[in-house]
């Protein structure tokens, strides 16, 4: 078991390290973006399923509270939060429909949206992407394996290379932790 222990770390530990050997630019440039969105008076949008939904809240607080330091609260906002809404939608029109329908209702031109699947493949999210395209945003695809459908409705998208769930996972919010620090120094409020 202790092996066990031991490899989870390391494994986690090398996806980030070859993660960034390929994404370094992107993520500097997604972050830049998404700085430039806000300053224009947009917002960020985030939603996934399971633990990807945790990571989508995670990111949402990190820029309304704050990530390192005090400065004025930045919009942003997860859509797996709301259990009327969520229920409502999953009841009426289906799963598949419980992020697209929000994007509907929310989603501006100009604002960035981030759908987080491991798989790539989640038909909640990847319908979703598609309405935010659609309608005018920035997509943006956290993804894992071989990057899935969700690629294809993304402007950006960061495919961690791994077929692993929590390990593409991990590697996922290291990706937003590292966004919103981006996001934090380029608007000049840390
Ligand atoms: O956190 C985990 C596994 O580590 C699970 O809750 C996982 O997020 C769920 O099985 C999701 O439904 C997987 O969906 P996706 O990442 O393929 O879109
Ligand atoms: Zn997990």
């Amino acid at each position: 078991m202790l092996d066990l222990v031991k490899k989870a770390f390391k494994e986690s530990a090398d996806v980030k390290l070859a993660f960034v050997e390929l994404y370094a630019e992107r993520i500097l440039e997604v972050g830049l973006i998404i700085a430039t969105a806000i300053k224009d008076g947009n917002k960020v949008i985030l939603f996934g399923n399971g633990g990807s939904a945790a990571d989508a809240q995670h990111i949402a607080a990190e820029l309304i509270g704050r990530f390192k330091e005090d400065r004025k609260p930045l919009p942003a906002i997860a859509l797996t939060t709301d259990t009327s809404v969520l229920t409502a939608l999953g009841n009426d029109y289906g799963f598949e429909s419980i992020f697209e329908r929000q994007v509907e209702a929310l989603c501006m031109p100009g604002d960035v949206v981030i759908g987080i699947t491991t798989s790539g493949n989640s038909p909640n999210v990847v319908r979703a992407l598609a309405k935010a395209h659609d309608l005018g945003a920035l997509t943006v695809a956290f993804t894992g394996r071989n990057g899935g459908k969700v690629v294809d409705v993304a402007h950006y998208s960061f495919v961690v290379p791994s077929y692993e769930t929590p390990r593409i996972q991990e590697c996922h919010i290291t990706l937003g932790h590292v966004l919103c620090e981006i996001v934090e120094r380029e608007l000049g409020l840390a």
